[in-house]
């Protein structure tokens, strides 16, 4: 049973997609169409070099700016790498730290993600804190031991006064992208309360059931609301279906829809 109504989180992870015209178009176009969002608080994180060009599109609207990575210094010789104050300086509010994209593609640590959890919130961005396992390790039954770790790892150090502007977000590497293994409603949700569960030995009771936990994973316009109605999924993290302009907007429809059903129930 939740304590308390939170607003849904729709965040359109574009990854490495668009072009600077089509970023411009699809964010104008996800501005224009965006209905009713008190409900749900709307993100959307562009690629690094098209963040002021969607900035700018989404200044004075109610969708935050994100953005999908940050290096854990504030300033440096770091050739290619972009600060938390460079992202602030672009009125980026959020940053995806640990996508699973970057943790088995580009060989990232839990160690080095730690550091970008604990620099970007030290630095003052809201840090969407991915998770998730592998097909592999599900099926060899890990999947618990490797989201303790994750979780452990990732959050080690991080204080207290810095947890409102945490989140989680399940993101099962095997349900990304993937037309073949869709992970079901159901299993997000029985996860989900390991991640909690998980949560609370780390954080305290009272902590955990005030961080938002996110799903992420071939979301769609068709299973969004079935996701997003499972007790304890908060938001949704959407990649392909980001793309869109229409599909994103029905699914941040079916998160006002369950905010406004979780509203009338309380
Ligand atoms: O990785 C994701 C969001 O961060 C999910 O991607 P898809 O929605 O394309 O599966």
């Amino acid at each position: 049973m939740k304590t308390e109504i939170r607003q849904k989180f729709i965040v359109g992870n574009w990854k490495m997609h668009t072009t600077s015209f089509e970023a411009q178009q699809l964010a104008k176009g996800i501005v224009d169409g965006l209905a009713a969002p008190d409900h749900v608080t709307v993100v959307l994180c562009p690629p690094f070099p098209y963040l002021p060009i969607v900035g700018d599109m989404l200044r004075g609207s109610r969708v935050a700016l994100g953005a999908q990575n940050v290096y854990p210094e504030t300033e440096g010789a770091f050739t290619g790498e972009v600060s938390p104050n460079m992202l602030l300086d672009l009125d980026c509010k959020y940053v995806i730290v640990g996508h699973s994209e970057r943790r088995h593609k580009l060989g990232e640590s839990e160690a080095f993600i730690n550091r970008k959890v604990k620099c970007a919130l030290d630095s003052g961005l809201d840090v969407i804190l991915c998770v998730g396992e592998t097909l592999e390790q599900r099926q060899g039954g890990r999947t618990e031991a490797v989201l303790d770790h994750q979780l452990s790892t990732g959050l080690d150090g991080v204080s207290s006064d810095m947890l409102s502007h945490l989140s989680v977000a399940y993101e099962p590497v095997w349900a990304i992208g993937n037309d073949e293994h869709h992970a079901t409603p159901q299993q997000a949700h029985d996860t989900h309360v390991l991640i909690r569960r998980k949560l609370t030995q780390i954080l305290g009771a009272t902590w955990s059931e005030e961080l938002s936990v996110h799903y992420g994973g071939s979301v769609e316009p068709g299973n969004a609301a079935a996701f997003l109605g499972q007790d304890g999924i908060d938001g949704v993290l959407i990649g392909g279906a980001s793309l869109k302009a229409d599909e994103f907007l029905a699914i941040v429809n079916a998160g006002i829809c369950e905010t406004e059903a979780e509203m009338q129930t309380a």
